[in-house]
């Protein structure tokens, strides 16, 4: 059966309905996901990191992900990010939405059209995450700040305090790992995404007393306390998702069809 939602889960988020694991097969390698019924929708759930956290992010297949999502007719995703905060008004602890994005990122397998089968296609992505979507996250979730530009960085390093300044300076507000090329992957398949971080720190901090200064430790420790609004936010955004969404046509549907013809691979 088509599974019209997604929900992929980030760091402190690796299950979220019943259902059995099944493995995809993709041209990119194998997706793990789980089908199951939230607030009485189908959706399907993809655990970025692994079930154990065991995939770093800079070697998760978002290509295989994306395609594995596509492959079973999703159109929304809506995903969970654990970022940094470069502001004083995004605190530990509160929720954002992501509107923009500022890719630091380097040697990831970024596209679906890198030419190899003369498919040559160009995203529009001013707009990176669906308005749509977005209207009924912001609706869903009037506590959440509505809009945040976030620099996704290569990791798995934090960064250094120079590097924090900087991406402050070039107008990011949130920092974090994962989100690209996950949401333009998304995107050149057709599917739109609405993503809820999760500020768990102050990535390099304020000062070196800063407690809130980021390290692995206190990301999960905040993501372990902020699970319960983060999994009945997800469910109020996917119970507004309407029967009949339909994403914006960034891509054609015969490159898109092209690529999930592509022969898959175990
Ligand atoms: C474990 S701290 C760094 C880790 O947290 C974020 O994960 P996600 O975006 O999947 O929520 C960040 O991007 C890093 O992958
Ligand atoms: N400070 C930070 N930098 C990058 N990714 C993060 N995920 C959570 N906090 C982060």
């Amino acid at each position: 059966m088509a599974q019209a939602t997604a929900v992929i889960g980030g760091t402190g988020l690796y299950a979220l309905v019943d259902g059995e694991a099944r493995t995809i097969a993709t041209p990119y390698g194998a997706a793990s996901v789980t089908a199951g019924v939230l607030e009485g929708r189908d959706v399907v759930f993809l655990a970025r990191h692994g079930s154990g956290h065991s995939t770093p992010p800079h070697r998760i297949d978002a290509r295989a992900n994306a395609w594995a999502l596509a492959s079973l007719g999703v159109r929304a995703l809506v995903s969970t990010a654990a970022v940094g905060s470069l502001r004083a008004e995004l605190p530990p602890m509160s929720f954002a939405l992501a509107d923009q994005l500022l890719d630091r990122t380097w040697g990831r397998a970024d596209t679906f059209f890198d030419g190899d089968d003369g498919l040559v296609r160009h995203l529009p992505f001013a707009e990176p995450f669906c308005p749509e979507l977005r209207a009924i996250a912001r609706a869903a979730l009037p506590d959440a700040a509505p809009r945040a530009t976030v620099a996704v960085i290569q990791g798995p390093r934090f960064s250094t305090a120079a590097e924090s300044a900087l991406l402050r300076a070039q107008g990011a507000d949130l920092v974090n790992m994962t989100l690209c090329p996950e949401v333009a992957l998304a995107a050149e398949l057709g599917i739109g995404t609405a993503t809820i971080c999760v500020v768990t720190d102050t990535d390099a901090g304020t000062s070196d007393e800063d407690p809130d200064r980021v390290t692995a430790e206190l990301v999960f420790r905040r993501l372990d306390e902020a699970r319960p609004r983060l999994v009945d936010a997800i469910a109020r955004i996917v119970a507004a998702i309407p029967d009949g969404y339909a994403p914006r046509e960034l891509m054609d549907r015969t490159a898109i069809d092209a690529v999930l013809a592509r022969p898959v691979r175990a």
